[in-house]
């Protein structure tokens, strides 16, 4: 089987809140997130190859110029490579549409799409915690992609329980700015001792994204776009920006909004999802490849 092409998904997540309740002794912050998966995100192409040779490439020009050893596919392939000595390769193609340091989560979606379908293609029989396990090396995001379902995150964000929420649309800005999540988690203003909360307190609103202040103070864009999305419904930021999001019950509310966004910044609607549409399409793929022999 020459050139075995398979397509899967890897989603973007909304942080509907984020807590941070401690600081670890290796600067890692302890969070209390509730991670909303979207119907939004990229498409990855997967092609077999059996020289151990592992490659990515991507539509997007941010990401054409990272160092090839940095780019989140790449270091995912490479890591199930080291750890399970298997022959295989793989030529990787992301079509990317989730913007880079949005706080979407897309490098980490994309790495955890990549140990989901190498795990198959490459035929490792890893489980999903081995994988989670793995994938928390690339990003303290990657094992909720790895689960695949919207959850209720603790620890650092590997601590994860679903939750079901009421599957609503959301209109999300991106305001043009990129965001580094290290220089957020980094500031001396932000607020690290949080009370825990629970999700019955989520459920009443009592909860904030706690880096949206410092994000606002540092970058003024964010801060106008959340002024601007205000008018309609209450803004929030997700992880640490630089994207914000508003909350609606019906698609055309969401669309309505988008329409008036102004040309300067970006904008998509997504429907949120209990189950991540990588994981309908993984499914497929197990069958498709338990049909095809010389793998
Ligand atoms: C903000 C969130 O998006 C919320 O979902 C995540 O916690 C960030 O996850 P991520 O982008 O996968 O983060 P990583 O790539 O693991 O870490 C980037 C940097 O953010 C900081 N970081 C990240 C997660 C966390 N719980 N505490 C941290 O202090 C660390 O300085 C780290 O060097
Ligand atoms: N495949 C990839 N997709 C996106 N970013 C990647 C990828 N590979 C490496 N990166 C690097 O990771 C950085 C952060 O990526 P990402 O877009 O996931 O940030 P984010 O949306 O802020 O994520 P988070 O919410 O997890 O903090 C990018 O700026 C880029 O340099």
């Amino acid at each position: 089987m020459n050139s075995f092409t398979v397509t899967c998904f890897a989603p973007a997540k909304l942080n509907l809140f984020l807590h941070i309740t401690a600081r670890r002794a290796d600067g890692y912050h302890c969070l209390q997130t509730l991670f909303q998966l979207l119907d939004y995100g990229d498409q990855l192409h997967f092609t077999l190859r059996h020289d151990k040779v592992i490659t990515s490439h991507s539509t997007l020009d941010e990401l054409k110029q990272l160092p090839f050893e940095h780019e989140l596919c790449y270091r995912a392939a490479q890591l199930l490579q080291k750890n399970t000595g298997t022959s295989f390769g793989v030529d990787i193609r992301i079509d990317k549409k989730i913007p880079l340091g949005g706080g979407l989560g897309g490098g980490s979606s994309n790495a955890a799409t990549t140990l989901l379908v190498l795990n198959e293609l490459w035929q490792l029989s890893l489980s999903q915690d081995q994988l989670a396990e793995l994938g928390l090396q690339l990003g303290a995001d990657v094992p909720v992609f790895v689960r695949g379902y919207s959850a209720w995150g603790e620890g650092i964000g590997e601590k994860l329980q679903p939750v079901e929420l009421p599957e609503m649309w959301y209109c999300v800005i991106h305001p043009g700015v990129s965001v580094s999540t290290a220089q957020i988690f980094q500031d001396p203003l932000l607020t690290r001792n949080q009370p825990p909360i629970t999700i019955a307190d989520f459920l009443t609103g009592r909860c904030v994204n706690v880096c949206e202040p410092v994000v606002r103070r540092i970058y003024p864009e964010v801060d106008h776009a959340i002024h601007w999305l205000s008018q309609y419904q209450p803004a929030r930021l997700t992880g640490t920006g630089a994207c914000l999001f508003a909350c609606f019950e019906e698609q055309s509310e969401a669309l309505a909004v988008q329409n008036n966004v102004p040309s300067q910044w970006s904008c998509f609607v997504a429907r949120a999802t209990h189950r991540s549409l990588a994981h309908a399409q993984l499914d497929l793929l197990k069958k498709r490849l338990h049909h095809v022999s010389g793998l």
